[in-house]
């Protein structure tokens, strides 16, 4: 196959005349006319070449075509370091090319197509994106459609576009319309807007293969279709801690060229219920920062720092019981010191381990939690204590705020999420934890933390304050339309928050056939709340008591995950995906 698509020729870039191959993986072209001391070659690798376009094409800022018969245009991803982030910054390279024939200039553009279809078969060609105009400083509109939208028409890609107008609406469509033709649905916004296309696409591929997703002892079915984040929201967690920068052009640029990244995703169960997690399930500090952040959204993403101030100074801490199931301690470490770069070798070993040519495992799992064994892979370890917060992340969960995130070695892909117990602390010991999340200094160094890399969580609460108990634990003010009404209910275990359990729909509540939003529960309560909630990504979780279960692998991203800045200078465009790219970073 690589002979039939090697072709070689001398091209003219502008007046001066270059040697340019097409060998199977690459496009280069080196300068002749040039003492050989100063010859540059720029390789460009095929699976890079974004189109291929007859004629002297610009696309930005605006589309213009020169139609002369005999150049052609070629597009391709170029790179650069990000000042803070630690990926690389993708933009659209272009050169123009001129060949001394017609026929020269046909030839060298059915080579390039033919070879790059040849050489990323998981290029999209029919997508359907969601853009929620109201995420992050509501900006995605604009986004997509200045700079997004014309990447992928360069590229071919046909777009449904939907502006979301209201909440849970991608999901809702993804649950139940048809998804025929399309290769991966994209979501323009934040964590918030993923978590609506992830639980709409895993409940439709469970749905389609007939399996119960609540039922935790299933086997869940990983999701055909790929999905795509074109960053636009506050946080854009998923989005930093697959690509490693924060940046439209560059997810759009992986989304064309097809890349694909495997991710672990965490169901979380109660009772019949089941949510979905990449990122954060965290109870305590990061679910009291959520409930408080949700009185605020009209700061936009400033409202995390607000509240984060405002929940660290009401100094609390919860009860809790902790069930964690160890994953295989020989495999990788959460304090290995290494980090899950494009090509981890972490990564790539957990695909067969994950996917073994048997079938389901059997029933794990029965009602209530009690039974759980994973094939005698390992037993359940049990903590009791009060703690400031406990978090479980399948990802580094990395993000402007913390580059390096709340687990900084957590792989995107080994079938594991890194669990971190933070115990009652004196405050300016909780201050210096949360403190090290902004710099690379180990936050899990401190002797009030615990960090176990796990399979399956479960979290309780201490005997005698089960859910469903009677105890009163504070009181809700709820939001009617644009009205504020004043503590109209009284949370207690077994009234509100099991009333809530049945009929919480994203972060809108369906009480008494009113639409209402949670907007706190605890800061102005007279008592100190008992019990914290859970955060979901972003999402307050109407339940405490919770089992949550790694699923390897669930579902693939549009990205390669973070590429590795310090090696840039090794390569002249382009990366080795085929190199291990898990590297020691202190
Ligand atoms: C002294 C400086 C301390 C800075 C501490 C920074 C810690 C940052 C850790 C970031 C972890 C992000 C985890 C990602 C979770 C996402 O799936 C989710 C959905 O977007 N985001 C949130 O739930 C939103 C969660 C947002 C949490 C923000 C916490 C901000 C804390 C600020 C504390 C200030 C204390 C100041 C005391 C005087
Ligand atoms: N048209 C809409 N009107 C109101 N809410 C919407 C609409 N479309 C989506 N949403 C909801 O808005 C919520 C927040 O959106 P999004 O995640 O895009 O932004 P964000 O909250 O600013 O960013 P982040 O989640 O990264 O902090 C999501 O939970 C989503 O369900
Ligand atoms: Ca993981």
């Amino acid at each position: 196959m690589e002979t039939d698509l090697r072709l070689e020729s001398s091209l003219w870039i502008g007046n001066k005349r270059y040697r340019a191959v097409l060998t199977g993986w690459h496009f280069k072209w080196t300068e002749v006319d040039k003492k050989n001391a100063g010859k540059k070659t720029v390789s460009v690798p095929v699976a890079e070449v974004v189109g291929v376009e007859e004629g002297r094409v610009e696309i930005l800022p605006q589309k213009s075509v020169e139609d002369t018969d005999k150049d052609f245009t070629v597009f391709y991803v170029k790179r650069r370091r990000s000042g803070g982030s630690c990926g690389l910054l993708w933009s659209l390279g272009r050169t123009q090319f001129s060949c001394p024939s017609r026929v020269l200039r046909d030839q060298w553009i059915k080579h390039l197509r033919t070879a790059l279809k040849t050489h990323s078969p998981l290029r999209p060609h029919r997508l359907l994106v969601f853009i929620n105009p109201f995420g992050g400083k509501k900006k995605g509109r604009e986004i997509y459609h200045s700079l997004v939208a014309p990447l992928f028409e360069l590229a071919g890609i046909s777009s449904h576009v939907i502006v979301t107008e209201r909440a849970n609406q991608a999901r809702d469509h993804l649950l139940k319309k048809d998804l025929t033709g399309f290769d991966g649905v994209v979501c323009v916004g934040g964590d918030g807007m993923f978590s609506e296309i992830l639980h709409g696409l895993i409940g439709r591929t469970q749905q389609e293969a007939g399996l119960c997703e609540s039922d935790p002892t299933v086997t869940l079915q990983p999701c055909p279709l790929h999905m795509g984040i074109i960053p636009a929201g506050s946080t854009d967690c998923v989005c930093y801690a697959t690509v490693g920068v924060i940046d439209p052009v560059t997810s759009a640029l992986h989304i064309i060229i097809g890349d694909s990244q495997p991710l672990d995703v965490c169901s979380v169960h109660h009772a019949s219920s089941v949510r979905y997690s990449v990122s954060l399930v965290g109870y305590g500090f990061y679910g009291d920062v959520l409930v408080e952040s949700e009185k605020h959204r009209w700061m936009g993403p400033l409202r995390y720092d607000y509240s984060g101030t405002v929940v660290y100074l009401s100094n609390r801490s919860y009860a809790g019981v902790v069930q964690y199931l160890p994953a295989d301690p020989l495999l990788s470490s959460p304090r290995d010191k290494t980090r899950c770069l494009s090509g981890c070798s972490v990564c790539s070993k957990s695909t067969e381990r994950l996917f073994p040519h048997t079938s389901d495992s059997g029933s794990l799992y029965s009602s209530h939690f009690s039974q759980y064994s994973n094939d005698s892979e390992g037993e359940w370890v049990s903590v009791e204590g009060r703690f400031r917060c406990i978090s479980l992340t399948c990802m580094s969960s990395s993000c402007a705020r913390s580059p390096l995130g709340l687990s900084p070695s957590a792989h995107l892909a080994d079938g594991t999420g890194d669990l971190i117990l933070v115990w009652d602390t004196h405050p300016l010991n909780f201050l210096k934890f949360l403190h090290r999340h902004t710099s690379t200094q180990d936050q899990f160094d401190l002797p009030f933390v615990e960090v176990h890399r796990v399979k399956a969580v479960r979290f309780s609460l201490p005997e005698g304050r089960e859910e469903g108990g009677h105890e009163e634990i504070g009181q809700l003010n709820c939001r009617i339309g644009d009205e504020e009404r004043e503590c109209v209910d009284t949370v207690s275990r077994n009234g509100s928050q099991q009333h809530l359990a049945q009929s919480v729909v994203g972060r809108e509540i369906m009480n008494e056939h009113k639409m209402v939003t949670p907007i706190l529960c605890g800061l102005c309560c007279k008592k100190t709340p008992t019990v914290s909630v859970w955060n979901c990504d972003g999402e307050i979780l109407p339940f405490t008591e919770i089992f949550c279960k790694i699923h390897g692998q669930l579902v693939r991203l549009y990205t390669r995950g973070i590429e590795d800045g310090s090696a840039m200078n090794s390569c002249s465009q382009g990366s080795d995906k085929s190199k291990s790219r898990c590297i020691l970073y202190e």
